[in-house]
């Protein structure tokens, strides 16, 4: 069995197949540099109401690219001053799901996976960068770093994900009703979700 051509059981659900299409950054798309702002003001990722989240900033980057910045602070140790590895795989995540923002789609992460290159000290300023780099059907593949000492320092983690395109029924049919009835009598919440599909 040659390596160009794995037996389906070795095939990596984070490899694009080969009739996967390369991903499009929407005409309306917010332009490089421009804020992405957040999603859901109570989500864990970039929400400035939750005060127990990683209040990701993130903006539009070239492409299909975002860029973000993360500040570990005390309450992310994992070890003695230390970032625990949960709390930056999440910081990963959450920048991954920002490229919805560019390619107005809602999407869902169904697989990623976290290489820890280097310990992430408490106050670290943490550099994220994510690029989708191909679509297929509904899957959305996609890759991430966390740079430290600056935007062009030393890669400290990096991920590969798969997402999953949704539409807004998903999070109506499965949240929890409190939020989502709090959530849908938001005007500017509903537009946040509505802006992220092409045919609202
Ligand atoms: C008006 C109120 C609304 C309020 C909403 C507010 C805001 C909404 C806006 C944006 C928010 C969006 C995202 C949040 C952004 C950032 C946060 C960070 C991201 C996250 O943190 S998000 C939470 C964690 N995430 C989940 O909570 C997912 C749980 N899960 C599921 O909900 C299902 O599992 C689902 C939907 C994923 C699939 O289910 P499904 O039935 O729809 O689709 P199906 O199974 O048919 O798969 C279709 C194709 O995807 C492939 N596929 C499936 N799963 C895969 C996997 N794991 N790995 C690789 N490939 C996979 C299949 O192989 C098939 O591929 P193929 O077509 O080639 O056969």
């Amino acid at each position: 069995m040659s390596a160009a051509n794995p037996p389906a059981s070795q095939k990596s659900p984070l490899v694009p197949p080969p009739d996967a299409t390369d991903p499009v950054r929407h005409p309306e798309a917010p332009a490089p540099g421009e804020p992405l702002g957040a999603h859901y003001d109570m989500c864990f990722g970039c929400g400035g109401g939750q005060p127990h989240g990683l209040h990701l900033a993130a903006r539009a980057g070239e492409g299909v690219s975002v860029t973000a910045e993360f500040t570990v602070r005390t309450a992310h140790q994992g070890a003695p001053g230390l970032a625990h590895g949960g709390v930056l795989t999440s910081a990963l995540d959450e920048t991954l799901g920002s490229l919805s923002w560019l390619m107005h789609v809602i999407a869902v992460t169904g697989r990623l996976e976290t290489d820890f290159l280097q310990p992430v000290p408490v106050d670290t300023l943490l550099h994220l960068e994510a690029r989708a780099t191909a679509v297929h059907g509904r899957k959305i593949y996609a890759t991430a770093t966390g740079r430290i000492g600056g935007p062009d320092g030393p890669v400290a983690v990096r991920a590969d994900a798969v997402f999953i395109e949704v539409k807004v029924e998903h999070f109506i049919e499965n949240g929890r009703q409190e939020e989502i009835r709090a959530a849908m009598d938001d005007p500017d919440q509903v537009r946040r979700a509505r802006a992220f599909e092409v045919n609202p």
